[in-house]
């Protein structure tokens, strides 16, 4: 063994001396020695690797048999099992852009194979349609993540959860809890915590961005729990999980072939096994405090109550505590990032569009007068429905939505879609058809308003909305949240047209279509200047609303305390989520549908 090492250590395997003495031989010894020392270089090397894989993997595809009639989806060319792994595109935006327009060469549906997983991208809201509605029972079940292994199984994250008899009794338990607070507006948690933010705003307008997300947080909290304060158990997990399902996230969603690591050695399924163990106990911790409130009598009406309570539709579904602290927690960390991420948008629209905010001050003052919009007053503010559903459209929060996985072999259209295969809807590029949406790239709201556009719908009392919009997905596995995202949203974007005016900051530029690297994706906090209409508004939020409800701190205390550091300029990020835009030095380019 010591001999082999120092032979080799010795001699090097084709040294220059060597090589310029075998070229004095004959000239087919000549080739192959010049081919062999062209391998030594690993550039050279691996590209030769690639290509023997890549003619290995059309010979095997080529070979594949198919039933009479059917054929292949058209298919990136990659390598055998590898795929196109060096094609992954970080961001969840760039992927929305990168795919799509692959659509142009390669059609409405095709395949991309990477390290092992076969996926298909769809670029049409009609074959989004034909599989993930028409053929819903096919195409309902969510694929395996690596980094956050286990959780299609556990049943406990709804969105990434597989398809069975316990996700039914899940979505069941969701839709029940929305069905029962939706009449009641929610209990008034969001009207109420529209006041509280616009009173921060106000104090410190400067930290808009992270107004934006606590207000979300805050809301869902107390929808869910009664309480705005286990808000911060949402804030505190939610950067984790959506990291770990990102393909921006840790390297193990890129390197599947990783998560085979025993747990002793696999940091990635330790981070896991801590992200689950924090998040159980903020659920249990929110649930129990609730339980807690109502035996002393004091807790005020949230979904945890219809638990406890065992409200009618709830007990069908018998979830156990373990469920429903989970049901109700996953479906609250999810309207953070999502309704984080249109709130962003209304500043960048407005950045953009300044004369917009004009039109919707006009028709806002015109309806509401001395009072801040409320739910009642949407059939006669229809630009201000228009402003959410269009900045839904121009920048979404899901640009690709969340995969659906085939449960069972397929032929669509004569193509074979194979059992397991993982299939993105690509929300953002259905959004930019230009015969539907005509300037797709333009924040135009009047698109849902004028009857000149392909999009406008009767009667303006009640169109647009957002009932059955594309971002919330399709089929039995579309988002139930469409209700509270619209009633956070209208509300919301009318208390601030009401109370403030807004533009960048003299003198910076904001972004155009800069955001987190994320599947949910959120645009990047830029500089805004936001100030009080009027006196009389000042008054009128100075006295509505004497607890303005910082959710940040300047110290940690306990556990679920989030830290705003006082002292510094910094902006809050939110672990990563919400990183500040930063002007790039060479301007950076977009696909023309961008
Ligand atoms: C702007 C706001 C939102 C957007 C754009 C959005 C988007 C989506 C999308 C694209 C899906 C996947 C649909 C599919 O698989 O086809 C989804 C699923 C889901 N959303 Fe939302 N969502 C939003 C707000 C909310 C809110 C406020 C809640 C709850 C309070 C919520 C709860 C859920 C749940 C529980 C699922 C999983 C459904 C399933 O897997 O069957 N979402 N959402």
């Amino acid at each position: 063994m010591a001999q082999s090492v120092e032979v080799t250590q010795g001699e090097p395997f084709l040294p220059a001396a060597n090589a310029s003495l075998s070229s004095s031989t004959s000239p087919s010894h000549s080739h192959s020695a010049t081919a062999f020392a062209l391998l030594q270089n690993p550039k050279i090397a691996l590209g030769f690797v690639l290509v023997i894989l890549f003619v290995l993997e059309r010979l095997i595809r080529g070979r594949e048999k198919l039933p009479a009639g059917v054929k292949r989806l058209p298919r990136l060319p990659g390598l055998p099992w590898a795929g196109r792994f060096w094609d992954v595109p970080e961001t969840g935006i760039e992927s929305a852009f990168h795919f799509g327009a692959l659509h142009k060469k390669y059609g409405p549906i095709y395949e991309w194979k990477v390290m092992g997983t076969t996926h298909a991208w769809i670029e049409t809201d009609k074959v989004a349609r034909d599989l993930f509605v028409r053929r819903q029972r096919n195409y309902c079940d969510r694929n395996e993540l690596p980094a956050a292994i286990g959780v299609k199984q556990d049943m406990e994250i709804l969105p990434l959860s597989g398809y069975s008899e316990d996700f039914k009794r899940h979505k069941n338990f969701i839709h029940t809890i929305m069905r029962h607070s939706h009449p009641k507006n929610f209990y008034g948690w969001p009207v109420q915590e529209n006041k509280k933010t616009l009173r921060r705003l106000l104090e410190t307008p400067d930290r808009w961005s992270e107004h934006m997300i606590t207000h979300c947080a805050r809301t869902i909290a107390s929808i869910a729990w009664g309480d705005p304060e286990h808000g911060k158990k949402l804030l505190t997990v939610v950067p984790e999980l959506l990291k770990a399902v990102s393909p921006a996230g840790p390297i193990i969603n890129k390197l599947t072939f990783l998560q085979h690591l025993p747990t002793a050695i696999s940091p990635f399924k330790q981070a896991e096994a801590r992200r689950k163990q924090e998040m159980t106990e903020a659920f249990y911790e929110a649930l129990n405090d609730v339980k807690d409130r109502v035996n002393k009598g004091t807790a005020e009406e949230c979904w945890s109550m219809l638990w406890l309570n065992q409200e009618k539709g709830i007990e069908a579904t018998k979830c156990d505590f373990h469920e429903a602290a989970y049901a109700i927690g996953s479906s609250s960390f999810v309207a953070i990032a999502t309704i984080g991420g249109p709130l962003h948008g209304f500043f960048l629209a407005i950045a953009h569009y300044p004369e917009w905010l004009g039109q919707l001050q006009e028709e806002v003052d015109r309806v509401c007068g001395d009072r801040l919009p409320a739910i009642e007053d949407l059939p006669l503010l229809p630009k201000l429905r228009a402003t959410v559903k269009e900045v839904l459209r121009w920048r979404q929060s899901t640009p690709l939505g969340v995969p659906h996985e085939a449960l069972e072999d397929d032929v669509y259209d004569g193509y074979l879609i194979k059992k397991g295969t993982m299939l993105h809807a690509n929300h953002f590029l259905i959004t930019r058809d230009p015969t539907l949406y005509p300037r797709p790239n333009t924040f135009l709201p009047e698109r849902w308003l004028s009857p000149t556009y392909p999009t406008y719908k009767e009667p303006l009392t009640e169109h647009p909305n957002l009932r059955g919009d594309i971002s919330f997905g399709y089929g039995n596995r579309s988002c139930p949240g469409i209700d509270l995202t619209h009633f956070e949203l209208c509300t919301l974007f009318g208390a601030l047209t009401w109370s403030f005016n807004i533009r960048p900051t003299p003198g910076t530029t904001p972004p155009y279509y800069e955001v987190n690297p994320y599947v949910i994706t959120m645009t990047k906090p830029f500089p805004v200047e936001i100030t009080i209409r009027s006196e009389s508004k000042r008054r009128f939020i100075l006295d509505g609303c004497d607890d303005p409800g910082y959710t940040l701190k300047a110290e940690k205390e306990g556990k679920w305390d989030l830290v705003h550091d006082v002292r510094g300029d910094a902006l809050w990020d939110w672990g990563g989520l919400a990183p500040s835009y930063e002007v790039p030095a060479v301007p950076k380019t977009y696909p023309e549908f961008a």
